[in-house]
């Protein structure tokens, strides 16, 4: 008996086209069936969730170069459908959920069918001082990110991608690659949003400062999560974790995403057989991460923003990649002849 695994190589083999000619798109067909255990794989309502939360270490404009109140603002700017997630999103018929993780400002009269409000707190604390969270806070943000995700998936998504906002969240995304892969932190440390060479450097040295004052407690993901943040990272872990027990096609973005997948991976390996790794970002650290995931990445655009918006632009490719098996002909329904040798 062949597995399904092994049926659905055989269905790939035998559409009509050179054995392996459609690359990534074959491995993607693969990987989505295997996930939804059938022979005809489907995205159906694929969504993105925006995270959005504050730092209280972007209040010492060590690490940022724009200020704390943009994380704000760009929620404002998704509900009003302004910003580039926006666009991609209603570009490839995706979903937009945005969450208030824990931004530093007021949403309480917001009413917006998109909008989920999750605050855990008005940003983070200062690593530089203490934990970024307490324990309670890290549970609530992954219960809530779970939770989420579970309401998502009652309405028929099987495919969810996550992206995020949050002034100073490079560093974060920096700090947890460093706490868990253990790569020198020079090489997890990128320019976010465009820090010059002065700006670079003292955003290293502060977070090597992070780093050192914590250092000896981080023996679990918790306790990497809870030394530096953020609500919008922590909450994103849980949703990873509750997307692959409802045994969903996760689109993993960019550098952010990619760490808070690493905190999940910590907690739960097998969460990766669901992740379909979108593109390579810009943020200095991410090729580095993703090789050390050992993930090969759809896209290469160069993209440094964040939002979601690399997984928003790769649904595309993995509804093209569930076509081609459900509709292409076989070589015996064409009756197209195989290869002689
Ligand atoms: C207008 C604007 C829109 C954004 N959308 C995503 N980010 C991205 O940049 C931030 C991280 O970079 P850093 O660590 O350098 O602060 C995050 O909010 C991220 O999502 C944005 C940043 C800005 C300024
Ligand atoms: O790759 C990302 O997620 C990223 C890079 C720079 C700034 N914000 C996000």
């Amino acid at each position: 008996m062949q597995t399904l695994q092994q049926q659905l190589q055989h269905k790939i083999d035998h559409t009509t086209k050179p054995l392996g000619s459609l690359g990534q798109l074959e491995s993607i067909a693969l990987q989505i069936g295997t996930i939804q255990q059938t022979l005809q794989p489907a995205i159906t309502q694929p969504h993105i969730v925006v995270f959005a939360g504050d730092h209280g270490i972007a209040l010492t404009g060590l690490v940022n170069p724009y200020p704390q109140a943009v994380t704000a603002q760009m929620v404002l700017n998704y509900l009003n459908g302004g910003a580039a997630i926006n666009v991609f999103c209603k570009l490839n018929q995706v979903a937009l959920k945005v969450v208030d993780a824990g931004v530093n400002a007021d949403f309480d009269n917001i009413q917006h069918p998109d909008f989920i409000q999750a605050k855990i707190n008005k940003g983070t604390a200062n690593y530089l001082q203490q934990p970024a969270m307490t324990a309670a806070e890290l549970q609530q943000a992954l219960e809530k990110g779970k939770a989420i995700v579970a309401g998502i998936a009652a309405t028929g998504c099987n495919c969810i991608g996550f992206g995020e906002m949050g002034i100073s969240n490079t560093s974060s995304a920096a700090l947890l690659m460093h706490a868990f892969t253990q790569l020198p932190l020079e090489a997890c440390t990128g320019r976010g949003t465009g820090a010059s060479d002065a700006q670079l450097q003292q955003k290293l040295a502060t977070l090597q400062q992070a780093y050192t004052i914590h250092q000896n407690n981080l023996q679990t993901p918790q306790q990497v999560l809870q030394a530096f943040g953020g609500f919008e990272i922590a909450m994103m872990t849980g949703a990873y974790l509750e997307a692959a027990a409802q045994k969903m096609v996760i689109v993993v973005d960019g550098f952010i995403a990619t760490t808070a997948l690493l905190a999940a991976l910590q907690m739960q390996p097998e969460v990766q057989q669901y992740c379909v790794f979108a593109h390579t970002s810009g943020e200095k650290g991410h090729a580095q991460l993703l090789q050390w995931l050992k993930a090969t990445p759809l896209l290469q655009l160069g993209l440094r923003l964040g939002e979601g918006t690399g997984a928003a632009l790769a649904v595309p490719l993995l509804r093209a990649a569930v076509a081609f098996v459900n509709e292409m002909a076989s070589f015996e329904s064409a009756r197209v002849s195989t290869a002689t040798s």
